[in-house]
């Protein structure tokens, strides 16, 4: 195959478009056959079209390609609510790969209210007033769209698309892209981690994770758009909210400050309830029987670990317990 340039590609959006769709292609292509069918090397992956140079993103399907840039409007006039919305790109996995996609899409635009909080100088922390914080927005989109997303399909069909080829058992030596490396490249796989939004938030309120989780959250941030993680350094190097607070002895500001903290960590417990529906439970009741017209073998790589290489639990957990750390006490 070609080496396929990126000299006609007009824009930001048309090179991202390109990623997602050589990244899609490169996961559909790597995992058709399920864990034993899995190949050394390939060809139009999206190292080799260059996409990844550009738009600073590597050569996997990351959060970014998943979900940020896959959508579209039905009628470009109307809302941004899941009935009007679609993925441009999809996989195996037909309507709860779309509710997967849709739904963690709607959660990010329920961030954006916080996101621009943490645009703010901390000389303005009353924004952390605002009634109801941020993170409790995105707690709400999966309560209020329990149903788009089939648990034995999630965890059978779904799951192995996003699969990488870094510490993953069914790739030990990660993947040849040829034509860019005669090495082979290991990447993590795609996971709602690499979003900027929690981590964008970490920074603002000033928590801090154990260093195996830093040291897990920060890998991610390689799978970032760079504007998105050069947003998140930046308000990592601002002068501190939470000194800011401490400092201003001022009894409201420190309950509004608690009460994101705690609307930061409701929302991760939350996640915590979710992923134990769609991973620990839909393991438990996963058979060999045919899913949703697939008859695919749930990825054993992924029975305790996340896409993105974590250990799911420990991690989810340590992340939580971290976040109700940075509360200030009176
Ligand atoms: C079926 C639904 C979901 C499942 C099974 C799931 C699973 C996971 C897993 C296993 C991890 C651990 C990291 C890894 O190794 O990949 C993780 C992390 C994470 N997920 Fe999800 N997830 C789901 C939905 C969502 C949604 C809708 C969001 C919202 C954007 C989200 C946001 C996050 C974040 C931010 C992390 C990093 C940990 C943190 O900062 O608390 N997840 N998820």
């Amino acid at each position: 195959m070609p080496q396929l340039s990126t000299r006609h590609l007009r824009g930001r959006e048309e090179l991202y478009l390109a990623h997602l769709v050589l990244s899609f292609i490169t996961m559909g292509y790597l995992w058709q056959e399920g864990e034993e069918g899995t190949v050394k090397v390939t060809a139009g992956s999206p190292a080799r079209g260059e996409c990844h140079r550009p738009s600073g993103s590597p050569p996997i399907l990351s959060h970014a390609d998943f979900v940020l840039a896959n959508w579209r409007r039905k009628d470009p006039s109307g809302p941004l609510e899941i009935e009007n919305l679609d993925p441009i790109i999809s996989l195996p996995g037909g309507e709860s790969l779309r509710g997967f996609i849709l739904v963690t899409f709607l959660v990010e635009k329920a961030a954006v209210p916080g996101i621009k909080v943490g645009r703010e100088p901390p000389a303005v922390p009353c924004s952390c007033l605002a009634p109801e914080p941020s993170p409790r927005g995105c707690q709400r989109v999966p309560r209020a769209h329990p149903n788009y997303v089939d648990p034995a399909v999630f965890y059978a069909v779904i799951r192995i698309f996003l699969s990488g080829w870094k510490d993953n058992p069914a790739m030990p030596d990660g993947l040849v892209y040829e034509g860019v490396s005669e090495e082979p490249m290991a990447f993590s796989g795609g996971s709602a981690a690499q979003s900027t939004v929690l981590h964008a938030f970490d920074e603002l309120l000033g928590i801090r994770h154990s260093q195996e989780s830093t040291a897990f959250l920060h890998r991610m941030r390689d799978y970032m758009p760079p504007p998105h993680r050069a947003f998140i350094e930046e308000i990592g190097r601002a002068p501190s909210l939470k000194q800011h607070v401490l400092c201003s002895g001022d009894a409201r500001l420190r309950a509004a400050f608690n009460r994101c903290i705690t609307a930061l960590a409701d929302f991760r417990s939350c996640h915590i309830a979710i992923v134990t529906k769609y991973i620990a439970v839909a393991k438990a009741k996963a058979g060999r029987a045919e899913v949703g017209g697939w008859a695919g073998r749930p990825p054993a790589a992924l029975e305790a670990k996340g896409t993105g290489g974590s250990h799911i639990f420990s991690f989810l957990k340590s992340v939580r317990d971290t976040t109700r750390d940075g509360l200030i006490s009176a």
